[in-house]
C-alpha cells in the first residue's frame, strides 16, 4: 500500500465498499453469569484474552465457522446459538478482517484445554479487559445488552488508532 493511502482514521475508509481480506468469527458462551474466554496460544492475538473464534474456510458459514472453531479450541459443540453484529478491524499494515459475532447459552461436550487455546470462564462484571483486544471493551457490552451492533476499527499492530461502534435500533436476531 502506498504511504498517501494508509488509512489512519474511520473517515479515510469508504466502508460501504470495504471488503475484509479475512472473514472470521466470535463465539461467547455464557452461561450462570459467567462468559467463556480462552486464552489464545497462537494466531492473531496470540497470548491474549478472546472469545473463541477464528476465519472462515472456503464454502463454511459465519455460523458453521463459529461452531467449528468451538469445537477446534475447546472440543464443545455451543447450543442455542444467536448472532449479535459484526466488527470490521483495518490494519494500516493492509491487512483487515472482518468478524462475525454469536453468543451461545449452552454446548455439548467437556471443555477441554487444546494447543490453540487455554478455556477460562470470566464473571460478567469482571472480565478482563485489560488483558483483551482494545475494542473489546466497547462491544461487549453492547452483545451482552442484547442489542445489536456494527463497529469498524483502525489499528497499528495491537494499538487502536480509531473507531466507531453503531448500535442497530432492532435487538440481536436470532
Ligand atoms: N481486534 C480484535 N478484537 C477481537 O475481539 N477479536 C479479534 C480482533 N482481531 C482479531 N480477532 C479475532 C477474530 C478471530 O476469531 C480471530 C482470528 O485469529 P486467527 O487469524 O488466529 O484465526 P484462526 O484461528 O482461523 O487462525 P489459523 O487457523 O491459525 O490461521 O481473532
Amino acid at each position: 500500500m502506498e504511504t498517501t493511502n494508509i488509512p489512519h482514521r474511520i473517515c479515510d475508509i469508504d466502508w460501504q465498499n470495504w471488503q475484509a481480506a479475512d472473514p472470521a468469527t466470535l463465539l461467547f458462551v455464557i452461561q450462570e453469569g459467567r462468559i467463556l474466554l480462552i486464552r489464545k496460544k497462537r494466531g492473531l492475538g496470540a497470548g491474549k484474552i478472546n472469545g473463541p473464534g477464528g476465519k472462515l474456510e472456503a464454502g463454511e458459514t459465519i455460523e458453521a465457522c463459529a461452531i467449528r472453531e468451538l469445537q477446534e479450541e475447546l472440543c464443545i459443540t455451543p447450543k442455542n446459538i444467536r448472532y449479535h453484529g459484526d466488527n470490521c478491524f483495518q490494519f494500516i499494515d493492509g491487512y483487515s478482517i472482518h468478524v462475525h459475532v454469536f453468543t451461545a447459552t449452552d454446548y455439548d461436550g467437556v471443555i477441554t484445554e487444546t494447543e490453540e487455546a487455554e478455556p477460562l470462564w470470566a464473571d460478567l462484571d469482571a472480565i478482563p479487559y485489560d488483558e483483551m483486544w482494545e475494542d473489546d471493551q466497547y462491544w461487549i457490552p453492547v452483545m451482552l445488552s442484547n442489542q445489536s451492533f456494527t463497529g469498524r476499527y483502525i489499528f497499528d499492530g495491537d494499538r487502536m488508532m480509531d473507531m466507531e461502534l453503531v448500535l442497530h435500533s432492532d435487538n440481536a436476531k436470532n
